[in-house]
């Protein structure tokens, strides 16, 4: 059980509201199944721009134009390069843009649904209840994450969230991300409780003054001890003063 005084509530997706298997296991497969057929339909709609730009300058280039010119088949080249960061489970900006929208016909066909844990809706019900504001950090971009939470096993819970970031707004293993938050958020650091199941995250946002509770899921990765968070299985666990 933990105690928080404070206004907002920051939480993490994959292994602490949601199953890491989900992800790992049904989502990342369908968007790399999905990837070379949604290349070809859609690389080259206006709209995929900013997701190739970002893709070319994470690869270090100045854009998507400058990155493929002189390529005959330059969606080979996007397809390629996406597949390794898949494959090393990079968290890129341009990969997690690209993933969020080959996502989107998965969610509105209802192939997929989000797992998200029992405990979750009726928790935060109870925190907004009580005049709290919930919002989500995720490496997932803010377009995948409100499709996955439209598209729940527990219904749509999007309006449950007054705010969404990703990593647009920096890294998760960064204090300065934290920071760039709270401006955001306009709370001070310890107005705000950060919820997820990777400790080097959880010691960022303590770095940036943020409250922090480790959240352990069935099939997280096992955390060593001596971490220094609070520590919760649900959300049931946390009660507001
Ligand atoms: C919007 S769900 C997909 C999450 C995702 O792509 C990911 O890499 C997991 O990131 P998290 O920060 O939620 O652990
Ligand atoms: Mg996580």
């Amino acid at each position: 059980m933990i105690k928080f005084c404070g206004h907002g509530l920051l939480l993490d997706i994959e292994g602490t509201t949601s199953a890491v298997a989900y992800v790992y296991d049904v989502m990342f497969p369908y968007a790399r199944r999905e990837l070379g057929a949604y290349l070809v339909k859609h690389g080259k709609d206006d709209a995929l721009v900013p997701v190739l730009d970002q893709i070319a300058r994470d690869a270090g280039a100045a854009g998507y134009a400058e990155w493929t010119a002189g390529d005959e088949r330059p969606l080979d080249r996007v397809r390629d390069e996406v597949v390794r960061l898949m494959d090393g489970d990079i968290k890129a900006t341009g990969l997690k843009q690209l993933q969020g929208v080959i996502w989107e016909d998965g969610f509105k066909s209802g192939e997929l649904k989000a797992h998200v844990y029992p405990d979750v809706a009726p928790a935060i019900d109870q925190w907004r209840d009580t005049g709290r504001d919930v919002r989500i950090y995720s490496s997932g971009s803010i377009h995948a994450q409100r499709l996955f939470f439209a598209h729940s096993e527990a219904g749509d819970l999007t309006p449950h969230f007054s705010g969404h970031y990703d990593t647009t707004t920096g890294p998760k293993r960064e204090a300065a991300s934290y920071a760039a938050i709270l401006q955001d958020w306009g709370l001070a650091p310890g107005e705000v409780l950060f919820l997820s199941d990777v400790v080097a995250e959880l010691d960022a946002a303590a770095e940036a003054g943020l409250a922090t509770a480790l959240v352990v899921r069935p099939g997280n990765a096992p955390v060593e001890p001596g971490h220094g968070h609070a520590e919760i299985a649900s959300f049931s666990e946390i009660t507001l003063a």
